[in-house]
C-alpha cells in the first residue's frame, strides 16, 4: 500500500502549474489540510501560497519548514502511470516531493506536538519570478517569522539516504537574463539592405560565453547559460527580431556585477557592428543560499548519529534558490536529499524514487523534536 504522502506526491505531479498560477495545487493542499485535526493549526493563504502554523505544547521557539509549489514548462516524457495532466507542464524539480514532505511534516505535529511552535510554508513561484522575496514581506509572513527555518532540495545523483549539505554557500547568486535585438528585416535575396538579427543573435551567443572564460576569476566560479534562442519568422525572410533567454550564476557579488558589466559591453558592441537596438534586462535575481554554519553544523552532527541517513559534505553548486532570501534573513540552512534518478533537475524524464519521501518526514519531524526541547 502506498504511503499517503507518496500518494498525494502523485496527485500533485499531475498538476504542475507556472509560478502564482498554482490555484489547483494550492485547492489540493488546502483539501488535504482540512482531513487533519484543526485543533493545534491555523491556516493562512497568501497568494497562491499557503502558511500552516501548528501550535507546540509549551513554546519558546518557532520553526519553519518551506516547500516550492510551481512546475516546469517542459512536457513530460517520464512513461509514469500519473504523468502531468497539464500539456507541456511538469514537476521536473522535485517540487512535488518538496510539497508532499512538507505535508508529511504537518501531519506529524498535528497529531504528536512538539514543544515549540511550527510554521509550514508552501511557497508559489520559486522557478521564477520568485515566490519567496514577497512572501517574506508579506504581513501574513511576519507575524509567524519563523526563529530558524530549514528547507530542503531532491537531488538526482545521490541515493536514497543520503543528505548533502555544507555550511555557508550551498547555491549560487542568479540573475535571469534577457536580451531582445531588433534590426531591418528584408528579403533573403538582399542581404546588403537589412540587418539580420539571426547573424546578430549567433555573434552575441558566442561573445556572451568568453566572459566565464575570459573575464571571471577562475577561482571564482561563473555561468552564463543562454537556455532559450528566438528569431525569425520564414526561411527566406531575413530576421528583423531576436530574443536571448538565459540565466547568470555566480558564487560572489563581485563575479555577479562583473558578469553583467561586460554583458552591457558586449551588447554595446553588438549594436554597433550590426547596426540594431538591444535591450537587455535581468528578470528576477536570487540571493545565493547561505547556510548558517553553527546550525548547519548541528544539523550535520545530528544527522551522523542516524543510522539510516548518510551525510555528504557537498561542494557548492550554481542551482538558484529564493530560499535564500529567507535564510539571508532567518538563521537556518537547506539541503540535498537523495533521489537516485539518472535524469538530472528539468529534464523530462526525471523520475525521483519515492522511497525517499518518508526517509525526509522522518529525518525532519526527528530533528526537530531533538531541537525542540
Ligand atoms: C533548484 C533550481 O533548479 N532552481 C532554479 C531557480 C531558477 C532561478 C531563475 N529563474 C533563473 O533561471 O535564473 C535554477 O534554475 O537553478
Amino acid at each position: 500500500m502506498l504511503s499517503p504522502f507518496v500518494e498525494l506526491r502523485r496527485k500533485l505531479h499531475q498538476i504542475p502549474e507556472p509560478g502564482f498560477q498554482e490555484f489547483k495545487t494550492q485547492r489540493l493542499l488546502l483539501d488535504e489540510l482540512s482531513k487533519l485535526p484543526q485543533d493545534r493549526m491555523s491556516i493562512r493563504t497568501w497568494r497562491t501560497g499557503i502558511l500552516v502554523y501548528i501550535r507546540g505544547l509549551n513554546p519558546a521557539k518557532r520553526f519553519g519548514y518551506r516547500a516550492d509549489m510551481d512546475g516546469l514548462p517542459i512536457p513530460e516524457d517520464t512513461g509514469l502511470p500519473f504523468p502531468s495532466e497539464h500539456p507541456g507542464y511538469m514537476h521536473a524539480c522535485g517540487h512535488d516531493f518538496h510539497m508532499a514532505i512538507g505535508m508529511g511534516v504537518v501531519t506529524h505535529f498535528v497529531h504528536h506536538p512538539m514543544k515549540d511552535d511550527l510554521v509550514v510554508l508552501f511557497q508559489p513561484a520559486e522557478e521564477g519570478p520568485g515566490g519567496a522575496l514577497p512572501m517574506l514581506g508579506a504581513d501574513e509572513f511576519q507575524d509567524w517569522k519563523p526563529d530558524q527555518m530549514l528547507a530542503l532540495h531532491i537531488a538526482p545523483e545521490y541515493p536514497v539516504g543520503t543528505i548533502a549539505t555544507r555550511p555557508e554557500i550551498l547555491f549560487a547568486n542568479t540573475s535571469e537574463l534577457f536580451i531582445d535585438l531588433h534590426g531591418k528585416g528584408g528579403h533573403a535575396a538582399y542581404p546588403h539592405r537589412a540587418n539580420d538579427m539571426i547573424i546578430a543573435a549567433s555573434q552575441m551567443v558566442g561573445q556572451l560565453q568568453t566572459i566565464v572564460s575570459r573575464n571571471v576569476n577562475p577561482l571564482d566560479a561563473a555561468v552564463v547559460t543562454i537556455g532559450k534562442l528566438e528569431a525569425g519568422t520564414k526561411q527566406n525572410i531575413i530576421a528583423e527580431n531576436a530574443r536571448l533567454e538565459g540565466t547568470i550564476r555566480t558564487l560572489s557579488a563581485d563575479s555577479m556585477r562583473q558578469v553583467k558589466r561586460r554583458i552591457e559591453a558586449i551588447t554595446a558592441g553588438i549594436e554597433a557592428s550590426f547596426e540594431c537596438e538591444a535591450k537587455i534586462d535581468y528578470g528576477s535575481n536570487y540571493m545565493q543560499v547561505f547556510n548558517t554554519p553553527d546550525v548547519t553544523r548541528e544539523f550535520m552532527d545530528w544527522l551522523k548519529g542516524r543510522d539510516n541517513v548518510t551525510l555528504v559534505e557537498c561542494t557548492e553548486a550554481m542551482t538558484g534558490e529564493d530560499f535564500g532570501y529567507f535564510l539571508e534573513q532567518i538563521p537556518g540552512f537547506m539541503f540535498w536529499l537523495g533521489v537516485d534518478t539518472p535524469h538530472g533537475l528539468h529534464h523530462a524524464k526525471l523520475n525521483p524514487n519515492e522511497d525517499a519521501i518518508e526517509l525526509a518526514i522522518a529525518t525532519i519531524t526527528a530533528y526537530l523534536e531533538f531541537k525542540s526541547v
